[in-house]
């Protein structure tokens, strides 16, 4: 190990040897156009130690090593490279808002966006893309009630991600696909895609069509953030139960058939904090992942979560208008409908969750 202090600050680190050659920054061992390491790392040998160190600056540490190799270091870039540095960024920059009905009204007017503006201004974008990241919801406004503009406005913020429902999906109670939300039928509150993967990481959903004879069809949401935060403190072991135990989901259909088995509840082993919340009880596989003897104790955990759910406090219940487009973070928050009738055409899209946090970084709004 090597011990360095920063005469500036007087902070001092430890850092494994091996570690610091393998993050040498220098052109022969980074390709920096693509940052991309130019060597394997059974290259480097296991042995290879520090001969000697020194300050060339206050910010500015050479070493010279072992097999030869001769790195300049930023202390800047040492510091902000350790576990403690990544926490500290990632607790501090992704400040959520966790809601509940009574809050996220309070705070309606930060998620509403006027697709006019959003068309001419970057920076409209960007609040749009950071109150997402901060609320899991967000609205554009003025959109004609159309596909080809819902897909315009959609792909102003964000790439669209493509299954086997399309890039851009239009339905109603037409059964295109073995789904009850192919139906006219009410859907309790759930995140979509438990049986991908990797779920999309945003849902949008424009109403673009509600025939005047029609009823029902309200649509409700809830905060999966909040909602986990009151599991953890009123049920803390339905929490870490949820946490742990896999739950089976699967998807079929004609030439279709998806299966994934993930915790509903998962969670940045960094930080603590909820990566996802994978929660659809409708799409639920067969349950085989527990013995007999633990299925009790996983219902009654499950059931807790979804009383949480289910509490009206928690539910934010609005009508989709034509011309207004409803983006939500499918991994936090959770979607519901009303049972309706009458004709409802729904047009919408998904966003991969890669490509949505890219945005975010890009835009310096996540670490
Ligand atoms: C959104 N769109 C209508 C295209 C698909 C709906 C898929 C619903 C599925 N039960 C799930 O929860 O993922
Ligand atoms: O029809 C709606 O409003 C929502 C349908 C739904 O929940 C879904 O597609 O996952």
């Amino acid at each position: 190990m090597l011990q360095l202090t920063h005469s500036k600050t007087g902070k001092s680190l430890e850092i494994d040897e091996f570690w610091l050659r393998d993050h040498c920054r220098c052109g022969e061992c980074l390709n920096t156009e693509t940052n991309q390491r130019r060597y394997d790392l059974l290259d480097l040998p296991v042995d290879v130690h520090v001969l000697k160190h020194n300050w060339q600056t206050t910010e500015q540490l050479v070493v010279e090593w072992s097999d030869g190799h001769r790195s300049t270091y930023d202390w800047a870039f040492i510091y902000e490279s350790q576990l403690e540095q990544l926490i500290s960024r990632r607790t501090k920059s992704t400040a959520l808002t966790p809601w509940n009905r009574t809050i996220v009204l309070q705070n309606e007017r930060h998620l509403r966006f006027a697709l006019p503006a959003l068309v001419v201004s970057d920076e409209q974008v960007e609040q749009l893309v950071a109150a997402l990241v901060r609320y899991g919801i967000v609205f554009i406004d003025d959109v004609a009630a159309t596909p080809t503009m819902t897909e315009l406005a959609l792909r102003r913020c964000f790439p669209l991600m493509k299954t086997f429902f399309g890039e851009m999906w239009t339905f109603s109670d037409k059964r295109d696909h073995a789904d009850t939300a192919y139906t006219q039928l009410y859907l309790g509150s759930h995140t979509d895609n438990t049986y991908f993967c990797d779920a999309a990481g945003l849902q949008a959903l424009h109403c673009i069509e509600h025939s005047a004879d029609g009823t029902g069809g309200e649509n409700f949401f809830v905060d999966g953030l909040h909602v986990v935060h009151e599991l953890r403190r009123r049920f803390p072991e339905a929490y870490e139960l949820l946490c742990r135990v896999p739950v089976p989901a699967e998807y079929i259909e004609q030439g279709e058939h998806h299966c994934h088995t993930a915790p509903i509840i998962r969670i940045d082993p960094l930080t603590g904090a909820l990566l996802q919340l994978r929660l659809n009880v409708y799409d639920r596989a067969v349950f085989n992942t527990l013995p007999q003897r633990e299925m009790a104790n996983f219902y009654a955990s499950l059931r807790q979560l979804l009383q949480l759910v289910r509490d009206e406090e928690q539910q934010w219940h609005l009508k989709l208008l034509p011309g207004s487009i409803v983006i939500f973070d499918n991994w936090r928050v959770l979607h519901g409908r009303h049972a309706y009738t009458g004709r409802r055409t729904m047009s919408g899209a998904y966003v991969q969750r890669t490509d949505f946090q890219s945005k975010a970084r890009t835009l310096g709004i996540i670490d």
